[in-house]
């Protein structure tokens, strides 16, 4: 539907965004399928920016990417790969389960399973859960992508672990933001629905207890600053009585200053015997040499992420000179041929904003994801778009990462990825337009080309996937048609 709405929202934005400093901007979808600005100037400053600069809020933010995946995602991510295991004992066997019934869990804990709608453990839960779960309790650091199950399996091992008879905590669970921690509570609260006489609290700033009171609940989830507070200064908890400690979201931890110290600070409190398990979707250098210092003794699991690749993507490139031509061209692109649902990548907010706005007015469903909004919005734009009820999703490079729209076939890279040195930004790329093996669907991605940098940008990202990215004339409608099918 056409409204000239987002232009005129648009242009009020970046208008106030030069006038006030203090203005953050929220967006929020609406039934039409266009979108509606709320200012709230209370909130945390938002830059205004060039349009030659990518945008500072966007840069990546792991914890509400990670927030953000969590709210999104219904089910599984399913892999195909093997999962590697490097066993601190090589000699011990190694089990791995099919079933849930051969974990001998609580009845308790079995019902709350099969109550969220899960038949069989994932990949790395078959092997992780009869580790988590043996006795005597074994370390462990698991490293992989988010959405293969690795929450799920240590709520259940830690719900296992606990003794409900005795009423102080048992199992401490610590996450990067209040957040993250409230949706693991809520997956704990979940899978112990049968099972009430556990009990959960969080230690998050703003949770205020009397001094001197001891803590009766048997899981305590929270930040590590607060988690910290509650097990040193304020004793609220007695950390010699943990048997189960879990570190999640290692990779985003290690990201944000102060947690490291404060989780090996907790960690260096409890027994010798409490089974230590980290948790990571990514296992750089930095990560690893964290959880070596959380985790003594750790068996390790990995599960690579699925290999995208470019094989069954069409790539074309298109040459314009401004971005009203690359408008343009999208708008002949769109005239030639029909596009179920594409998804638009822009540098800036402040193109995105723009180009959302032009589309509108030619009388698209468009949405618009950018950095600045809150990652509940986020979530609800991207569940309107995954419903269909936008045809395009125009977004900026925060975005980009985490959200699978499978039925997306068609991906426009109205700027190309750079990295903040100006370099092509291969992963990037490829994780924007590639596709995996199971969901191997053919796919077209469409690159606009606007000056000789972009040009030299393109050449490059060209030469690092050897794969032909052929030039499309948009003035010719026959050549777009002929070209796509
Ligand atoms: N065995 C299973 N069978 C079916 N669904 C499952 C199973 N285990 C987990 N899930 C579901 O799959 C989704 C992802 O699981 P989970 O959150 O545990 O993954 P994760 O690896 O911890 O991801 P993240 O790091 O994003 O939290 C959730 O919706 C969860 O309910």
């Amino acid at each position: 539907m056409a409204t000239d709405s987002w232009a005129q929202a648009v242009d009020e934005q970046e208008a106030a965004a030069e006038s006030i400093g203090n203005l953050q901007i929220k967006e929020k979808p609406e039934e039409n399928g266009t979108a509606a600005y709320v200012t709230d100037s209370t909130s945390a400053a938002a830059k205004t920016e060039g349009d030659n600069n990518a945008d500072d809020d966007d840069k990546e933010d792991k914890a509400a990417q990670s927030l953000l995946n969590k709210m999104i995602r219904n089910n599984l991510v399913s892999n195909t790969n093997q999962v590697e295991v490097l066993q601190r004992d090589p000699n011990s066997p190694l089990y791995s389960v099919k079933s849930f019934e051969e974990l001998r869990l609580k009845p308790q804990l079995l019902h709350g399973v099969y109550g969220m709608g899960f038949n069989r453990p994932s990949k790395i839960q078959e092997t992780a859960l009869p580790m988590m779960l043996a006795e005597p309790p074994q370390n462990l650091i698991a490293q992989s992508q988010s959405g293969t199950g690795k929450t799920a399996a240590f709520v259940l091992a830690m719900l296992s672990h606990v003794d409900p008879n005795n009423k102080y905590p048992q199992c401490l669970c610590v996450s990067p933001t209040y957040e993250l921690a409230l949706q693991t509570g809520k997956v704990i609260e979940q899978m112990g629905k049968h099972y009430p006489e556990v009990k959960l609290v969080y230690a998050i700033r703003g949770n205020k207890l009397q001094r001197g009171m001891k803590l009766q609940e048997q899981i305590v989830i929270g930040t590590p600053g607060t988690m910290l507070d509650w097990c040193s200064k304020f004793k609220f908890i007695d950390p010699k009585k943990i048997k189960v400690f879990v570190l999640d979201e290692a990779d985003v931890m290690i990201a944000t200053q102060g947690h490291q110290d404060q989780s090996i600070r907790i960690q260096r409190m409890l027994p010798k015997n409490c089974q230590m398990l980290l948790f990571s979707a990514t296992f750089e250098e930095s990560v690893w040499n964290f959880a070596q210092r959380i985790v003594p003794d750790p068996n390790i699991i990995k599960l690579k992420r699925e290999e995208e690749t470019l094989d069954t993507i069409k790539q074309y490139y298109v040459l314009c000179n401004s971005k009203e031509e690359k408008f343009q061209a999208l708008c002949n692109i769109y005239g030639a041929i029909t596009i179920a649902q594409a998804m638009i990548f822009c540098h800036t907010r402040k193109t995105a904003g723009w180009l959302a706005g032009e589309l509108s007015r030619e009388g698209h469903q468009v949405a618009l994801l950018s950095g600045e909004m809150q990652v509940e919005q986020r979530a609800a734009v991207i569940e309107r778009f995954r419903d269909g009820k936008e045809k395009v999703l125009v977004t900026t490079n925060v975005c980009a990462r985490g959200i699978d729209v499978e039925q997306v076939s068609v991906v426009i890279n109205f700027d190309l990825p750079v990295d903040k040195d100006g370099n092509p930004d291969n992963e990037t790329y490829l994780h924007r337009i590639g596709r995996t093996g199971r969901f191997g669907k053919r796919g077209l991605a469409i690159n606009m080309v606007d000056s000789k940098m972009s040009m030299q940008i393109l050449n490059r990202i060209q030469e690092h996937f050897n794969k032909k990215i052929e030039k499309l004339d948009t003035d010719d409608l026959d050549e777009i048609e002929k070209k796509m099918y």
